[in-house]
């Protein structure tokens, strides 16, 4: 029964109006996007700043269509950036939903208060507020729902345990695939990351030292698997595979970079991948998808930051 579907609209949590695919049912619209090439949704709720316990949280609906209340900003964006990770995903390598097989895609937010995170937590996406200094609200950023949503493409594919080597590869291809939706800086995060202060960011794929992250193996970060340890430093240590993303992408530009980077990711890395075995992993998509210079340029990217 194909459900009655609108073009809405509305502000996000930067002042933006954007557009929203929305659902018509009972006389009112809610935040539920049918239009997708699956027979899932994509369903934005809002928790109300409760916890775990409080998931999925509720539906957002507007009678007129028109989501710009100051209570539906994170929800506006969340929404539409979900939207527009999905049709990335599907129009550059044809995979329905994070899973390839059309699975719901549930965002909510205002989880918790003053919640500086963002989180796929295994079935669904969740976002904070921020406290409003570290962070406005989470989904304002499309590199951060990007983020989130390829952390539910790692899950469905390789599966990188998230700790050591593979949490950091789980996080690295999170902020690669963020780069790809937001390709005009080098940065994850800024959009939303200290409101107060411009010019900063959460990561930098192309300095990951100036937020104290490692870009060569010499300087890796031997920390337990803990969550003060950042479980062996999934967070901190992916500035070295970021910075070898950061050379590969200058190297062969972001076209074939994104179609490797897809590749390795859903065809040769596995659970336990280490730094070594994504090198091996991205040079064999590339010599699979295009040549030699493909694969000597990533070898090289590599090879700089110490992993050979
Ligand atoms: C802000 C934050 C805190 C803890 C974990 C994550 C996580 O998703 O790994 C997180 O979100 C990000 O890293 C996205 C890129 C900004
Ligand atoms: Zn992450």
């Amino acid at each position: 029964n194909k459900v009655k579907e609108a073009a809405g609209s509305g502000t996000g949590v930067l002042g933006d109006s954007k557009s929203l695919n929305t659902h018509f049912e009972n006389n009112t619209y809610y935040l539920v996007d049918s239009t997708k090439q699956m027979d899932g949704r994509i369903y934005t709720l809002d928790n109300r700043n409760g916890g775990f316990n409080s998931l999925p949280g509720y539906d957002i609906t507007d009678s007129d269509n028109r989501f710009t209340e100051t209570s539906q900003r994170a929800a506006v964006d969340a929404h539409h950036y979900a939207g527009k990770v999905f049709d990335y995903y599907y129009n550059k390598f044809g995979r329905v939903s994070y899973d390839g097989n059309g699975s719901d895609i549930i965002s909510t937010v205002h989880f918790d208060t003053n919640y500086n995170n963002a989180a796929w937590i295994g079935n669904q996406m969740i976002y904070g507020d921020g406290d409003g200094k570290v962070f406005a609200p989470l989904s304002g950023a499309i590199d951060i729902v990007a983020h989130e949503l390829t952390h539910a493409v790692t899950d469905s594919s390789a599966n990188l345990v998230y700790e050591f080597q593979p949490g950091a590869l789980n996080e690295s291809f999170s902020d690669v695939f963020g780069f790809f939706l937001d390709p005009n800086d080098w940065m994850i995060g800024e959009d939303v990351y200290t409101p107060g202060r411009e010019g900063d960011a959460l990561r930098s794929l192309s300095n990951p030292n100036l937020y104290d992250q490692p870009d060569h193996m010499n300087e890796y970060r031997t920390l337990p698997n803990t969550e003060e340890g950042d479980y062996g430093g999934v967070h901190i240590n992916s500035g070295i595979p970021n910075k070898a993303a950061y050379y590969t992408i200058n190297a062969i530009g972001r076209a074939k970079s994104e179609k490797i980077y897809y590749r390795a990711l859903t065809i040769y890395l596995t659970p336990n991948s280490d730094f070594a075995s994504a090198r091996q992993a991205l040079i064999q998509s590339a010599t699979d998808l295009y040549g030699s210079t493909e694969a000597n340029a990533i070898s090289s990217a590599w090879s700089n930051v110490g992993v050979n």
